[in-house]
């Protein structure tokens, strides 16, 4: 699913009003009809909706939906800015109809303390959407603030009152704190950053009919991971074929007391379809390794450390977790590199290695995939003021580098040399531990040594991971999820997959 800026999705709505002759008091009601339906699907039996309207088409919006959900018999109250009724077009005419209906009260902002706000009742903010260009001040913010200390549900419509939605929103800016937030057809970028996803809860995207044709003329180089870009990357096993035919994968992972990341890693590719598994480790992890996954061979690499990498055959390698950063590693995982020519997937201490020494990036092959976390790109690339920025400081050095980088992060994103951003929303929170990296690099190694191109690969493996993990997380809790459940659950995605 493309991902436009709030211009574009203008545009789009502009256009489709165009080609299907329709008016725009159609789409917000459609929008308002979508927004109905989803409030009935999730909070039927709540009694009292508190709406909440500016002047714009947001406002209109929530006047829309304060008329559809009185006749779905809500208790609906409606709060707008009464000393300055300065209405858009069609938060006007949805205005207008609104006092018709007796039962519905029409309050200004400032009488919202007098209600009593119950926690299980429905603040719905539609006070400012896409259309935010500043601050929220005055009237309107100290709604905000008010609303904030409610102990209510809160839902947001399209986005919460406040937040940019293609940019980093000032720290000091007055922002609607949601817990669903209800947005119409496209994510947005502030949804997928933490400083800006924090105040939005749990997304949901409606269909309101924006027109396919538009959409695929428009052009983005943001990208949604969903599932029908996955269908498309994911490559069915051909019944006529053998090991052979599915790479050979070569894990290069571990130290002494670290050897659990190469054992992780080795299980993830072992379980994410490669044809065979070799794993490069020290001496100390062999009897550890051979037990836990047999099905992969041990190449011994060393004592306690790896000093050693003599690769297999037709090798796609997998290099970084737990390797440590003995001097003779680092000399050693330098070495490898430099003599290295195709695409391999480079994690954890041989980032770091190469963090201290920087001049190797430029001698890494093409279109390999790194798999920094915040703390490891900076480290590579330098810190940056907030993760918007991060996101372009990888884009410039992915260009520069010719390589893949996978941002990890709450919405991992992947970032190719061509410029293009694809944002993971697959994952959980209880996917944030130790040992939930490695497994990601035995997926991509996996990928690779199929012949999964190392964009697709990237989108994939990353998807894949976070699916596992949701999975996980439904059986257990994110508390207690432990990296190698995630292990256990990639057989069950790709089953999804293929259904
Ligand atoms: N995407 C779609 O296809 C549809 C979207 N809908 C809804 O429309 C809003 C966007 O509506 P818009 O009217 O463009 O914008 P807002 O409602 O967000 O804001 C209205 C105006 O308010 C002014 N403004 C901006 N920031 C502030 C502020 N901090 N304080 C006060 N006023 C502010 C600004 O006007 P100015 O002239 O003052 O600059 C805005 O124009 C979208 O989010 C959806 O909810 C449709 O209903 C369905 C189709
Ligand atoms: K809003």
């Amino acid at each position: 699913m493309k991902l436009f800026t709030s211009e574009q999705i203008l545009k789009i709505e502009e256009e489709t009003i165009k080609i299907e002759k329709i008016h725009s008091l159609n789409l917000m009601e459609r929008a308002a009809e979508a927004l109905k339906s989803q409030i009935i699907e999730d909070y039927k039996n709540c009694e009292k909706v508190f709406i909440f309207c500016g002047n714009g088409n947001n406002g209109g919006d929530g006047f829309a939906l304060a008329r559809l959900l009185h006749y779905e018999f809500f208790n609906v109250k409606i709060f707008c800015d009464l000393e300055n009724l300065n209405f858009k077009e069609n938060a006007k005419i949805n205005f207008n109809d609104l006092k018709k209906i007796k039962d519905i009260s029409i309050n200004d902002f400032s009488e919202v303390e007098k209600f009593k706000i119950d926690k299980n009742d429905l603040v719905i903010d539609a006070l400012f959407g896409i259309g935010l260009n500043r601050k929220i001040e005055g009237k309107s913010g100290e709604l905000v603030n008010i609303l904030n200390e409610i102990n209510a549900i809160k839902i947001a419509v399209d986005i919460p009152s406040g937040l940019f939605s293609d940019e980093i929103t000032p720290d000091d800016f007055i922002i609607f704190k949601a817990d669903k937030t209800v947005s119409f057809q496209f994510w947005k970028k502030a949804f997928l950053y933490p400083e800006t996803g924090k105040f939005c809860g749990e997304i949901k995207i409606l269909d309101i009919g924006l027109s396919h044709k538009i959409i695929d003329s428009e052009i983005s180089r943001n990208f949604i991971i969903d599932d029908i870009l996955i269908i498309s990357i994911y490559k069915k096993r051909n019944d006529f074929s053998n090991k052979g035919n599915f790479g050979n994968s070569v894990i290069i992972a571990g130290s002494h007391g670290k050897i659990g990341a190469a054992v992780l890693a080795t299980k993830a590719a072992l379980r994410s379809g490669s044809g065979l598994i070799f794993t490069i480790s020290p001496e100390c992890g062999n009897f550890i390794l051979q037990t836990s996954a047999p099905e992969a061979m041990f190449i011994n690499g060393g004592e306690n450390h790896i000093t050693n990498i003599e690769l297999p055959k037709n090798a796609v390698c997998g290099i970084g977790p737990g390797l440590g950063t003995d001097e003779e590693t680092e000399k050693c995982v330098l070495n490898f590199l430099k003599n290295q020519t195709k695409p391999l997937v480079i994690d954890a201490d041989a980032l770091n290695i190469i963090s201290k020494n920087k001049s190797i990036l430029k001698s890494i092959p093409e279109n390999s995939i790194l798999t920094p976390h915040p703390k490891e790109f900076e480290r590579l690339f330098g810190i940056t003021q907030n993760s918007f920025d991060r996101t372009d400081l990888a884009l410039k050095m992915a260009k520069e580098l010719k390589l893949i980088i996978v941002l990890k992060d709450h919405h991992t994103q992947i970032i190719t040399p061509q410029q293009d951003v694809f944002y993971n929303i697959t994952g959980n929170s209880g996917m944030a531990k130790g040992g939930s990296g490695d497994v990601l690099t035995g997926i991509l190694t996996s990928l690779l040594s199929q012949k999964y191109s190392s964009k697709n690969a990237a989108i994939f493996g990353v998807w894949l991971h976070g699916k596992a993990g949701d999975f996980a997380a439904e059986k257990s809790s994110k508390e207690s999820l432990l990296p190698v459940d995630l292990i256990k659950k990639i057989g069950k995605v790709f089953k999804y997959i293929q259904d």
